[in-house]
């Protein structure tokens, strides 16, 4: 295993914001952190780097216990979500930082900021100034600086943060493919998901300094195993349940679920792919209240007599408008039985 953080806690006045945390990262592996504003994330990383010292538990990479060992000597790379880089400097200088920080010789460093430049999609530009270039062209000379030392383990902040949206989904592909060729091992931290589920080989989402979930993007956007990761990934139609057999009681009527599911009191989980339209006589009747486009599909926000809103996912040319009235049935296969611990 790199990285290996056991029972890692940190706390500020007394609070725990690293709350006994165990993470594994396994070369060549990419995890993406995820979680709301303040649950942590960038205090882990911190405590990985050597920038924050714990409280309690212990850092290993590559086996060897890092306490005491200083940020430097960790052998591992940052990138902050501000870049950082130095605007006096021109981009060969920005790269060649680590390097020459590390008593490489000068040839060296030019044939590795040469090799560098290529790698993030920037050759030619060694000679430019970093204040001339646009936002995603600054990004990737944070990124080749921060992987020009070689780091056993890279480490992102917010990496795509201040880019626009366009950007950052063509980057987090190109990202992944570098990665994968490299065989870099990755520790990335965002808030956004779409990110994480794009970049990630496993995601983990942090709640109160505490891992909520860890799992592959695919598992966890399928089976959110609570509330608040459900909630979180962006899922609305979460209510209160009690399971018996292949169905569940709710305010909006019996709903189905799927076989072997837990029974009793639960928090159950719609997706809105699982809300299907039919007429008004043949289910749980439903005013339109709204729609909103989204690009492959219109979402839209059905509300039933003396219940909670429902979101459904329907078709672009199949959306009914605001104010029809429509009926509602519920498909099995697009629900979760989350575990019964309390929301957010
Ligand atoms: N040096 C510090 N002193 C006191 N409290 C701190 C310190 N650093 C962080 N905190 C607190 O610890 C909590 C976790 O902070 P952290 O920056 O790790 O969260 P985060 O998940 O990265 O949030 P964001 O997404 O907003 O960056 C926050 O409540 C923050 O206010």
């Amino acid at each position: 295993m790199l990285l290996r953080l056991e029972d890692a806690t940190v706390r500020f006045d007394g609070r725990p914001v690293l709350d006994r945390v165990d993470l594994e990262v396994a070369e060549h592996e990419i995890v993406c952190v995820l979680g709301p504003s303040g649950s942590g994330k960038s205090t882990l990383l911190r405590v990985v780097a050597g920038l924050q010292p714990l409280d309690g538990g212990r850092v290993s990479l590559d086996g060897g216990d890092q306490r005491g060992v200083p940020a430097h000597k960790r052998g591992v790379g940052l990138m902050f979500q501000d870049h950082q880089l130095f605007p006096q400097r021109d981009v060969a200088g920005n790269v060649a930082f680590g390097p020459r920080m590390h008593g490489a010789a000068k040839g060296e460093r030019a044939a590795r900021v040469e090799e560098l430049l290529e790698l993030v999609g920037l050759r030619g530009a060694a000679r430019r100034r970093v204040g001339e270039l646009s936002g995603g062209e600054q990004q990737r000379v944070a990124l080749a600086r921060a992987l020009a030392p070689r780091p056993r383990l890279l480490m992102l902040d917010e990496p795509l943060g201040q880019l626009d949206r366009s950007l950052r989904e063509r980057l987090v592909v190109e990202l992944r493919a570098l990665f994968g060729e490299l065989g870099t091992t990755v520790l990335a931290v965002t808030h956004d998901q779409g990110e994480a589920f794009a970049l990630a080989d496993r995601v983990v989402v942090m709640r109160d300094g505490r891992i909520a979930q860890s799992g592959t993007p695919l598992e966890v956007w399928c089976r959110p195993v609570d509330e608040f990761v459900a909630r979180f990934l962006g899922f609305d139609n979460v209510v209160e349940a009690t399971v018996t057999g292949q169905a569940a009681d709710t305010v909006w009527g019996k709903v189905p679920v799927p076989e072997g599911s837990p029974q009793g009191v639960c928090a159950l989980l719609v997706r809105p792919a699982g809300v299907r339209l039919v007429g008004v006589a043949d289910g749980l009747r439903c005013t339109v209240a709204a729609r909103t486009f989204r690009g492959t599909h219109v979402a839209v926000h059905l509300q039933p007599e003396g219940a909670p809103r429902l979101e459904a996912a329907c078709a672009l040319r199949d959306a009914p408008e605001p104010g029809d009235e429509v009926g509602v049935s519920f498909d099995g296969n697009e629900i979760v039985v989350l575990g019964a611990g309390p929301a957010a």
